[in-house]
């Protein structure tokens, strides 16, 4: 009985052993990839790559990320690799090589390399996630929609939903209550969002448990399961897609096409026109002769306005005032800058009096210098790309990592960077900072779409 016992263990646990070596062996080798190359390298660890267990540890991976540029840094390396779990990344330093790469040389680093889904989740084939000669379609169409033209339209839009935000610090201060900002900001963003791009009224700062405001925190409540589904949709898109793995949850999908069916057949049957999103997304597909088709496509810029435009605004707001409440000497700077320019125009915060807040811009930029939304990006490289002053070839299909948060924090651009100080971006100041040294929004032809509706929306809010 013991033998046989020993016999069946031996048939299960040997082959297991050897392939879980074999498994060991295969990817621990991918560790070398930046071994034939002369680069410096942030050494990676089992199975994880060089930002550490992600379940286990203090920093978040943009901040090891930061880690690997300021060590680079330090040794005066141009740029270094890193590796993401298996994945080998390129990071550079030299502002000089970033620049060619977001904007000289950007038709070798045009695609994101982010995940889709086309089949089971239409929705998630959108501006961000597309490559190539898809995306620059897309963005050739959707460009003129960021016109600041189409954004005095929503001006006034924004002003109610302003206003709104402001009557409620009011009733916050007037009851001497704690406001949780990241909700308040959080229901500001949601309404401006959906009213600008869905054309509906979800007023969450009084109900703050819409439905869109339920679905937008599902939208970027990350579990670790979500998180682990992400890395292996980025590892491995081709067996993701196969498994019919989606980006968006399905209720989440569906609520939006609802929304969109809705909308549009109203206004579609009534021959509404708005000065809104969604009317231009409707005109952008009028010679679309399929309706299913059409309104799917609405459906995906629309969510994506959503997804791109909401945590990056709202937790911008929620850190300048953060800031501003620490810093009270500025506070009170800003205070006066917009007293005195909303008094030159009768009270009315309209485009031009926003223009006019100088000091505003400086607070919103330092707000972005030191909290980047997003202080990472990465694209692929789509044809092997020699980096100019180097012997370095990046090879086809790698990908490279722009560590924003290593930059805005690098002492030599920004010195004493943990110190929160709008007179960096006096315009004395910012020529003296070589370019790509100040990337919120990216730069070049794949930067943020939403930078100038985006650089209102926070204006407007940090006015109140
Ligand atoms: C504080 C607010 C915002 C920040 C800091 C921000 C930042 C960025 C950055 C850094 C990128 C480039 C990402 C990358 O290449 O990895 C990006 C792309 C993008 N952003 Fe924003 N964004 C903001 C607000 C918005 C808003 C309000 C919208 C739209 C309503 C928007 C729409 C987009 C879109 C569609 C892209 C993809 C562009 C493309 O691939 O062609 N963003 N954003």
């Amino acid at each position: 009985m013991e033998s046989l016992l020993l016999s069946v263990l031996m048939t299960i646990l040997v082959p297991l052993g050897i392939g879980i070596l074999l498994v060991y062996i295969i990817f621990k080798r991918r560790y070398t990839y930046w071994d034939n190359f002369d680069i410096a390298v942030k050494r990676p660890q089992f199975p994880y790559g060089s930002l550490g267990n992600p379940f286990n540890k203090t920093a978040s991976g943009h901040v090891t990320v930061a880690d690997a540029y300021n060590s680079f840094k330090r040794s005066n390396q141009k740029h270094g690799g890193i590796y993401v779990y298996f994945t080998p990344l390129y990071l550079p330093v030299d502002p000089v090589i970033i620049k060619n790469i977001l904007i000289k040389d950007f038709n070798y680093f045009s695609d994101r390399a982010a995940y889709y889904n086309k089949k089971h989740d239409p929705l998630s084939f959108n501006l961000v996630t597309a490559g190539g000669q898809d995306w620059k379609d897309m963005r050739y169409k959707l460009t003129p929609l960021f016109t600041i033209s189409k954004l005095k339209l929503i001006c006034p839009l924004l002003q109610i939903h302003n206003e709104r935000f402001v009557k409620k610090i009011d009733d916050y201060v007037r009851r001497m209550e704690p406001a949780e900002i990241n909700d308040l900001t959080g229901c500001l963003t949601t309404d401006i969002i959906v009213s600008c791009s869905l054309g509906v009224e979800c007023n969450s700062m009084e109900h703050p448990n819409t439905d869109f405001r339920k679905f937008g925190k599902r939208l970027f409540h990350f579990t670790p399961f979500r998180l682990l589904k992400a890395t292996f949709t980025r590892g491995f898109p081709k067996l993701a897609r196969y498994l019919g793995l989606v980006v968006f949850p399905k209720d989440v999908s569906d609520f939006f096409m609802n929304i969109v069916d809705e909308v549009f057949d109203y206004r579609t049957k009534n021959n509404a026109k708005y000065n809104d999103f969604f009317q231009s997304l409707m005109e952008l597909q009028k010679n679309e002769t399929n309706e299913r088709v059409k309104k799917t496509n609405i459906a995906t810029q629309a969510l994506l306005l959503f997804t791109a435009g909401f945590e990056t605004t709202s937790s911008t707001l929620t850190l300048a005032i953060y800031e501003l409440g620490c810093n009270l000497e500025i506070q009170e700077k800003l205070r006066k800058e917009v007293s005195s320019v909303l008094e030159k125009h009768n009270g009315k915060l309209s485009y031009e009096a926003l223009m006019e807040m100088e000091y505003l811009d400086r607070v919103t930029d330092e707000t972005l210098r030191k909290y980047p939304s997003l202080p990472i990006s990465i694209r692929k490289c789509i044809q092997d790309y020699r980096v100019e002053g180097t012997n370095l070839v990046i090879q086809k299909g790698v990908k490279v990592c722009i560590s924003i948060l290593g930059i805005h924090r690098d002492p030599e651009y920004y010195p004493d960077p943990e110190v929160f100080d709008p007179e960096r971006f006096t315009e004395i100041n910012k020529s003296k900072r070589p370019p790509c040294t100040y990337l919120p929004f990216l730069d070049g032809p794949r930067n943020c779409i939403g930078y100038c509706l985006q650089s209102r929306v926070s204006s407007e809010s940090h006015e109140s």
